[in-house]
Order: C-alpha cells, then sequence, then structure tokens
C-alpha cells in the first residue's frame, strides 16, 4: 500500500487546484524543474531537488549498510548513539520508534542529558551526522565522545573507530572524520537539503546501524515516486490542503500520529514540524506546525488549524485531513506536499534565512560572556524574568504570581497568534515540562506548540523569527546539577546552554515578542510549580 490521502470538511478554492493543473506542476516537480517557486528561489532550488531521486539513489547504501551492521555486531558493538541536529536526527528518530528499534539521539546541550548517554562506551558507536559539518551541538557531543573513549583506556585508533560519520563532500566534518579515523564516512547527495534529507544517508545510516531493515522505506517510497507526475496524486491533494488552509485561514497545522497496532508510525510529527516551519515559515508567513499529543488534544479542534492525522483517517465534522500508508512514503509524500504548499503560499520552500540569527547571538554571547539578569521575582524554585511588556501590571508579590505572570502571557498572544514553550532542559529526566502544552492550551483558544531547547531552533525557531510575528513565547530554563566539559573548546556544555537560551531570548526581543522567562532553580519543583499554577 502506498499514500492514502482523505479530507473531511476542508474548503479547497477551485483556483488553487486549478492554478496547479494549468501550470503543471506536478510534472514539472517530478522534472526538478527549479522555477516553480519564482526567480528569487530559482537558484537554492536547482541544488535543491535530489530528495525526489532518493528512493532509488540511496538504494546503494543497503548492503553496505548490513555489512557494515554485521561488522559492528561482531565486535559487540550495538548500542548506537546518534548526535545530530535538525534534518540530521528526526528522521532517523521516528523510523527507530516506529521500528521499535532503540536508538540514543542526542540532539541536545543538556549536560545532563549529555552524560546520560555516555553509558555503556564498551558497546557503543557513535554516529555523527551533520550536513554542513560546522554544527556547534553535534561537533561538541563527537569530542565529548572522543575524551570519554579515551578515558574508557581505548588509545586514538580504537576509539576513532568507535565513529561513523554522516556529512556532505568537502565539509570539515569530512576533514575531521578522515583525522581521526572515523570507521566510516557517508557522503551524502549535496543536492538535498536537511529536512529534506530522511530517505538519505542522514536518515538511513543511524536506523539500520541500530538494526532497522531500511529496505521496505525505500520500496514504499518508491511506489509513491512512480505516482508523482500525475494530477490528483495523494501527496499532491496533501500539499494543496495544506496550501488551503493557509489561504482560507488555517494556517496551523495540527499534528497528530493517528496509527494504531503493532507497525504504527511514531513521532511522525516531530519530524513533519522541521520540514514545515523550515520550509513555510517566512517573509512573515509560513505554516505552524503545531505538534498534538493525540487525535483529540486540546487545539485539535482550533479555528485556524488544520488537523492532519497521520497514519489515520480525518475526523468527521471537522477540518481535517487523513494521510494513511506506511512511513517511507509518508517521508516523501509530506517533503513533495511542503514544496507545493511553498509554491501556493509563494515562499521559497529550500531556504531558511532566520536560523542563523540565533546562532549568531549565541556566538557573540559565548565571546562576551552570559548576560547578568536579575530576576524580577522569585517564586518558589521559580525566578521570573520578561520582556515584551509581559511582567507589566503583573503583582508578582502576590501568592499566585505564578498564575497571574501566566494568565498575561497568555493574554499577550495576539489574535491569530500561537505560544510556544521552549524548554532548554533534559528531553528525558525532565519530561514532564512536555506536559505544559496541553496545560497551556486548554486555557486558550490560541495555538500553543512545545519544542525542547536547541533541537527547536533547528526546525520552530526558523517560523518564530520568520513567520508572522504573531507568537509569544515561554522560555524555560534550568539549574545544572553537574556540568561537563566540552573538550578543547572554551565553554562547557552548560554555559553553551545558556547561551544558546539567552542568543533566542535576544532575537525574540529583538523583535519586541512577548517572552516570560522562567528558570528553574530546581528543576522538578520548578516544573510541577509551573504545572500547578495552571491546574
Ligand atoms: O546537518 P547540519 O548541517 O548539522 O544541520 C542541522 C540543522 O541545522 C540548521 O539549523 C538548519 O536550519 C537545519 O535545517 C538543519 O537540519
Amino acid at each position: 500500500m502506498t499514500l492514502q490521502f482523505s479530507c473531511s470538511g476542508l474548503d479547497v478554492p477551485e483556483n488553487v487546484r486549478t492554478q496547479l493543473a494549468d501550470d503543471d506542476v506536478a510534472a514539472r516537480l517530478v522534472a526538478k524543474d527549479a522555477t516553480l517557486w519564482g526567480p528569487e528561489a530559482e537558484s537554492e532550488a536547482s541544488i535543491r531537488l535530489g530528495w525526489l531521486d532518493l528512493p532509488a539513489s540511496s538504494r546503494e547504501l543497503v548492503p553496505r549498510l548490513a555489512a557494515l551492521r554485521a561488522e559492528l555486531a561482531g565486535e559487540g558493538l550495538d548500542r548506537v548513539v546518534l548526535a545530530g541536529m535538525g534534518g540530521s536526527s528526526l528522521a532517523p528518530e521516528v523510523i527507530c520508534r516506529t521500528a521499535g528499534v532503540p536508538l540514543v539521539v542526542l540532539d541536545t546541550t543538556d549536560p545532563g542529558q549529555v552524560a546520560a548517554a555516555m553509558t555503556d562506551l564498551d558497546r557503543t558507536v557513535v554516529v555523527v551526522s551533520s550536513k554542513s559539518g560546522g554544527t556547534i551541538e553535534t561537533d561538541s557531543h563527537r569530542r565529548a565522545f572522543l575524551a570519554a573513549f579515551a578515558e574508557a583506556g581505548l588509545d586514538e585508533e580504537q576509539a576513532g573507530r568507535r565513529f561513523v560519520v554522516v556529512t556532505d563532500p568537502g565539509s570539515p566534518l569530512a576533514d575531521t572524520a578522515a583525522a581521526m579515523g572515523a570507521r566510516a564516512v557517508f557522503l551524502a547527495d549535496p543536492n538535498v537539503g536537511g529536512r529534506y534529507s530522511a530517505l538519505s544517508a542522514f536518515g538511513l545510516v543511524p536506523a539500520a546501524l541500530a538494526g532497522v531493515d531500511v529496505e521496505p522505506l525505500l520500496d514504499r517510497a518508491a511506489e509513491l515516486a512512480e505516482q508523482l507526475a500525475e494530477q490528483g496524486n495523494p501527496a499532491l491533494e496533501l500539499g494543496i490542503a495544506l496550501g488551503a488552509g493557509f489561504r482560507t485561514g488555517r494556517d496551523k497545522v495540527a499534528l497528530a500520529d493517528g496509527g494504531t497496532g503493532s507497525g504504527r508510525i511514531e513521532g511522525f510529527g516531530d519530524w513533519a514540524e522541521q520540514l514545515i516551519a523550515e520550509s513555510t515559515g517566512k517573509e512573515g508567513r509560513g505554516l505552524l506546525p503545531v505538534v498534538l499529543e493525540s487525535v483529540d488534544a486540546p487545539g485539535s479542534a482550533a479555528h485556524d488549524a488544520l488537523l492532519a492525522v497521520v497514519d489515520g483517517d480525518p475526523v468527521e465534522g471537522r477540518p481535517s485531513v487523513g494521510v494513511s500508508g506506511p512511513l517511507g512514503a509518508q517521508f516523501l509524500g509530506w517533503e513533495y506536499a511542503t514544496a507545493v504548499a511553498g509554491r501556493i503560499l509563494g515562499i521559497d520552500p529550500f531556504d531558511q534565512p532566520n536560523v542563523t540569527e540565533s546562532k549568531e547571538n549565541t556566538a557573540r554571547i559565548l565571546d562576551a560572556g552570559l548576560p547578568d539578569e536579575q530576576p524580577a521575582a522569585t517564586i518558589g524554585a521559580v525566578e521570573v524574568y520578561g520582556s515584551g511588556g509581559v511582567l507589566d501590571g503583573v503583582d508578582l508579590s502576590s501568592h499566585d504570581g505564578l498564575r497571574l505572570v501566566l494568565d498575561a502571557l497568555l493574554a499577550a498572544v495576539p489574535p491569530r497568534g500561537y505560544l510556544a514553550v521552549m524548554a532548554y532542559l533534559d528531553r528525558q529526566a525532565d519530561a514532564r515540562a512536555g506536559e505544559l502544552r496541553a496545560a497551556l492550551a486548554r486555557r486558550t483558544e490560541h495555538a500553543v506548540t512545545f519544542g525542547w531547547g536547541p533541537r527547536f531552533l533547528h526546525s520552530t525557531g526558523q517560523y518564530h523569527k520568520g513567520g508572522p510575528q504573531v507568537g509569544a513565547f515561554l522560555q524555560l530554563t534550568g539549574a545544572t546539577a553537574t556540568d561537563l566539559p566540552v573538550p578543547d573548546r572554551p565553554f562547557s556544555f552548560a554555559t553553551l546552554q545558556a547561551a544558546q537560551a539567552a542568543g533566542d531570548r535576544q532575537a525574540l526581543a529583538d523583535r519586541q515578542r512577548p517572552l516570560l522567562h522562567l528558570h528553574l532553580t530546581d528543576r522538578a519543583a520548578g516544573i510541577d510549580q509551573v504545572l500547578g499554577a495552571l491546574g
């Protein structure tokens, strides 16, 4: 079975569909016509459409990966840690979750979470994935693991052979891999952008080494690829629905896993979130992905959202789409649909012009030192900071000051706006913070999103800064019990994490966005307090 699309209650303006048909968009996209997104996008698009070839071109990886996995197993190396941000880790995470295969994903700078991944070193192989080869988080993980292997008694050569590298040809990481004697280097197709790379080496190498049979992903994608030049194909229909939603005031895409039973797709929204947010959130417009806990979670029936049920049916009576079919077809189908939606929105779906801003702020803060800020109040385990007017007139000395300030933040969300919760915490040990999304969404008619920092900076971070300026923001940071050095760098993980949070606050403050920053001096107690204030 390949992809199946169905929809309910969605009003598709007739001209959206006829325009795409008249312009022959389906066939031109399959033929990699780089002019589809206008003259300004043409040069980027001309080097970004290689994902259409991956169902065929990635096949050569399959035997190589099987041999490498057998080689690793022969040496007792059966635990795979993946260091990679955004497009370099989100796809393998969904693939492995769906297959029920363990994979440790490191896409954080939280010292506790990084330290927790550095266990069982005697059976660990680390996949270092970075397209650009210059991502600071991934480079820091590589350094930390290299030092940990040395500390565990491995000599330089043995330690190097614990690494498998995925990168683009000619990247600085390709050079580093050679210098450190990595066991294997997979050079990916440079004509595929990070968020479109699920079926490339970036998606397949970590998943296959962890134990997933990846060939069916390519088979199912290849079946869909055969239909993509046709009018009415399911991925085109999905793209039309996304674009029509935007045109008719549904510019939020509420994503929920709808599968049941064994073999169901798990966590697809986290991957699609990056694809949609980074591809469309620019030039003051975009589609905001809202990853829901379930089809009925708070926010699923919002007046400005299109509900998208992945691996399931639309919900009768609600403007919704259902996209069913196997994971390989889902990846390709959503990529194609996003490219089509990009044309309907009139943006370049292949660049991410605002992602660098927070990174540059972070670099500046790492050089100059962390900002010296005083909390406006300390309430139990929670220090309260704010900007963009969010603390104005709030009585923080009141016994329910935390509730009042959260109310003020919710009230600061403009019409058709959204609230983004951004948690620079440990997504395993502090997992309860994830409950804040639904707790806040219950109290507002606006969309509420949740992202773990710094991971979301490589995803919804683009939309926050490049999309419509209608966001309000809740940033959470936490005290660190034990810091971890980044070997041969002038900063530790805790400093890097704090600088990333401060750098993003700066980018949002520069846009005068309402921003509430809560620093938890005791993480568990602080999360309880914030959830309690919303209860
Ligand atoms: O693979 P890398 O070069 O390390 O990039 C990882 C991520 O970094 C950036 O923030 C981009 O905006 C993302 O699209 C990308 O997936």
